[in-house]
């Protein structure tokens, strides 16, 4: 559905985005995750056609390009401020660009902003702006959703009733591309990562393989750990020692019971250590900047 390949793009003469190639597929849920300033919402604005780049972009067999936007009209987006008229009512803005009287009523009953989708929308508090720039993007059912930290101002109620929405529309074949700081609110919906650090796309798996990662270290307890360490940098394997354990690679662990085993040091405790999210990420982007 969604394309690029090998898309620059550049503020001025910088480059802020390195070659990035990647898709979407419909149905799916991309999180863009990355450091303060690494680009996503450059990224994002460059898919809408709305910055300098080379490459390509396409969506749906159409190429996307700074004049041309016509591949986009099946596209949602909510980038930085929602496009609000202040002196209309949230109503009256969805009424510009709504196609179906009931896909507006089903999104602003799910939003729950019925209370003051009637109240000139300059009154509006910030999250309650931001929910009428998620339900403008969600309007007419697109094919491909952009939301840049869509979350943002949201309480707990509308957190989970964009969430909601979010599965329910990807469940009918929209695709999502999705970018926030709240990992765990990320991690609830999306089924692909990409991760993005200084405008390059560092990871970019289903969210089932990005998980693996956090089962490939095993917390090792012996008897005797210093007698351990002695045996495993014999043998050349690699290890990690923590307080009262040591940590070791999956791949190695039939080896080192093996030679615990030759070395008559009994085992105590052999276990997949299974890592959060946020710190698979802050070790990979650590690994990165080396
Ligand atoms: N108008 C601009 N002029 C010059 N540089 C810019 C401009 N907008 C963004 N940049 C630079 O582009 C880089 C990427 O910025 P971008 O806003 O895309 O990052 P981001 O990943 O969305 O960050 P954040 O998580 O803080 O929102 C940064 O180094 C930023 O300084």
């Amino acid at each position: 559905m969604l394309n690029l390949e090998n898309v620059n793009t550049y503020i001025g003469k910088t480059k802020i985005v390195h070659d990035a190639s990647f898709s979407i597929r419909a149905g799916e849920i991309v999180g863009l995750i990355g450091p303060n300033g690494a680009g996503k919402t450059t990224l994002m604005k460059t898919i809408l056609g709305l910055m300098k780049f080379t490459g390509a972009i396409i969506m749906d067999e159409k190429s996307v390009t700074e004049n041309n936007h016509q591949a986009l009209s099946s596209v949602g987006a909510l980038i930085e401020h929602p496009a609000i008229y202040p002196f209309l009512t949230g109503h009256q803005n969805l009424e510009l660009y709504a196609r179906e009287k009931e896909d507006l009523d089903s999104i602003v009953s799910v939003l729950g902003m019925n209370s003051y989708i009637n109240n000139k929308s300059k009154g509006y508090s910030l999250g309650m702006k931001q929910k009428l720039g998620i339900a403008i993007a969600l309007l007419n059912h697109p094919k491909l959703v952009i939301l840049d930290e869509p979350m943002n101002g949201l309480d707990i109620e509308a957190t989970i009733g964009v969430r909601k929405l979010i599965k329910q529309y990807a469940d009918q074949g929209t695709a999502f591309l999705i970018s926030s700081h709240v990992l765990s609110e990320l991690q609830k919906v999306m089924t692909k990562v990409i991760l993005i650090s200084s405008g390059k796309i560092i990871v970019n798996q289903e969210i089932e393989k990005f998980n693996e990662i956090s089962r490939r270290k095993y917390k090792v307890i012996t008897e005797n750990n210093e007698a351990a360490m002695r045996i495993l940098q014999n043998n050349s394997i690699a290890y990690s020692p923590q307080d009262d354990y040591l940590t070791v690679n999956s791949q190695d662990i039939f080896q080192i019971q093996d030679e615990l085993f030759e070395h008559r040091i009994h085992l105590e405790e052999m276990a997949p250590i299974e890592a959060n999210f946020e710190q698979i990420v802050v070790n990979i982007l650590d690994k990165e900047r080396g």
